[in-house]
């Protein structure tokens, strides 16, 4: 991986906008937002301060970021309207797939009628987007159908209190709003890209959400973290494990959490979501997933000089705080959503329509023929 390719299929290694929001891989390894290092916002921020940051353009003060959790939390609350949609979402439908009809539906019950009404609409979304995938999951799980306010004042908090019906510990709550903060950003990845695309149509701003989603969605990208759960679901022993991973190389196969479009050497956020997986497993008694994992990690490396990506360890890590395997890529997007609407807004203050050039591979001259002269 050291030698990572940089031309060739899928625009890599090519500048396709400009952005002061992120930088990934700068020297390799590193990520900031907005120039701070994510090792320091995954140390000390709150995610709604980081939300605040990239969507605000600054670090908010104590006074600012308590308005900023209040009015979120003051946006909890689902319309009928939308309650009444996910209550016709079936049981087995993907929870990727209720995020994107609940924000499509969102966007026809509270429509973007001018880009002045971004921020406000933002903020809902950031506010609901736990509701939404938590009313749908216990009401198709359990028949019930849950108030979506709630106590705990952090984002993370209030999704774990909603899925459990229960206040998380301070753990879990910790946990998931170092999540938020990994997942937040990351340049112009796939699903940031779709959303800017969109964006710059001048379309509205539930539609650049909703399309960031269905491209999140894929396992080559969000969908990476459920992936990795299979994965390692499959294995008993880190023996075990090591095993079926050299089978799977040997068969060519795709080992999902592992390696990354840009970053050469690691990723930063592995290291720091690895460090929370391994105390939540100390606290479960964990003896199987985390030192599977960690067997998995050093094989890849050993064998293929492929690293974890972010999405790996927070398989674990997720799995150990109860919560289930298909609302992983969901939390992604609650986060992420702060990513994707604070490049909304960028691009809409400098826009242009993105629309690159095709190299055409078809034919020079196809002659007409009439439809009874075809083969
Ligand atoms: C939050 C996120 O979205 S992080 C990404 C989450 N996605 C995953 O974890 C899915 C698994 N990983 C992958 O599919 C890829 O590494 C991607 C999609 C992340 C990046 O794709 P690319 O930039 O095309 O990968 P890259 O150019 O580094 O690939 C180099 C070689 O390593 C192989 N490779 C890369 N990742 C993996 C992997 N996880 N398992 C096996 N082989 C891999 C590629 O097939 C390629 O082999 P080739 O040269 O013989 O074709
Ligand atoms: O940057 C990428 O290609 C994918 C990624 O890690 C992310 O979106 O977090």
């Amino acid at each position: 991986m050291a030698e990572k390719k940089q031309g060739g299929a899928g625009l890599r290694g090519q500048v396709a906008g400009a952005t002061a929001l992120c930088t990934v891989g700068q020297s390799g390894t590193g990520l900031t937002y907005r120039g701070y290092d994510i090792t320091d916002l995954a140390g000390n921020a709150q995610f709604e301060e980081v939300a605040y940051l990239l969507l605000r353009g600054k670090l908010p003060n104590q006074q600012e970021l308590d308005a900023y959790k209040a009015r979120l939390q003051g946006l909890r609350a689902l319309p009928d309207a939308l309650k009444a949609v996910l209550e016709q979402i079936p049981g087995d439908a993907h929870p990727m797939d209720v995020m994107r009809t609940g924000c499509s539906m969102l966007g026809n019950l509270e429509t973007e009628e001018d880009f002045s009404e971004q921020d406000d609409k933002i903020d809902r979304m950031l506010a609901v987007f736990p509701s939404i995938i938590t009313y749908w999951y216990r009401f198709v799980h359990e028949g019930v159908r849950i108030e979506t306010d709630g106590d705990c004042d952090s984002i993370g908090g209030h999704f774990l209190e909603l899925l459990h019906g229960k206040k998380p510990s301070e753990l879990h709550e910790r946990v998931m709003n170092v999540s938020l903060i990994l997942y937040a950003e990351h340049e112009f990845n796939a699903s940031t890209f779709s959303a800017r695309v969109c964006a710059s149509t001048l379309s509205d701003i539930h539609s650049c959400v909703t399309g960031a989603i269905g491209t999140l969605r894929g396992p080559l990208h969000g969908g990476a973290n459920e992936a990795a759960m299979a994965l390692i679901q499959q294995f008993k022993t880190p023996d075990e494990a090591e095993q079926g991973l050299l089978g799977m190389l040997g068969r060519k196969e795709k080992i999902m959490g592992f390696g990354h479009a840009v970053y050469r050497e690691s990723d930063p956020r592995n290291a720091i979501i690895k460090k929370w997986s391994e105390k939540l497993a100390q606290e479960v008694g964990d003896q199987v997933l985390y030192p599977v994992s960690v067997r998995c990690e050093e094989v890849m490396w050993r064998e293929k000089k492929l690293f974890c990506n972010a999405d790996f360890f927070h398989a674990s890590a997720y799995h150990f705080m109860g919560i289930p395997t298909e609302l992983f890529t969901p939390i992604f997007v609650m986060s992420r959503v702060s990513g994707w609407t604070a490049h909304v807004k960028e691009q809409r203050e400098n826009n242009r329509i993105i629309r690159p050039s095709a190299e055409y591979t078809g034919p020079d001259h196809a002659e007409w023929l009439p439809i009874e002269q075809r083969a």
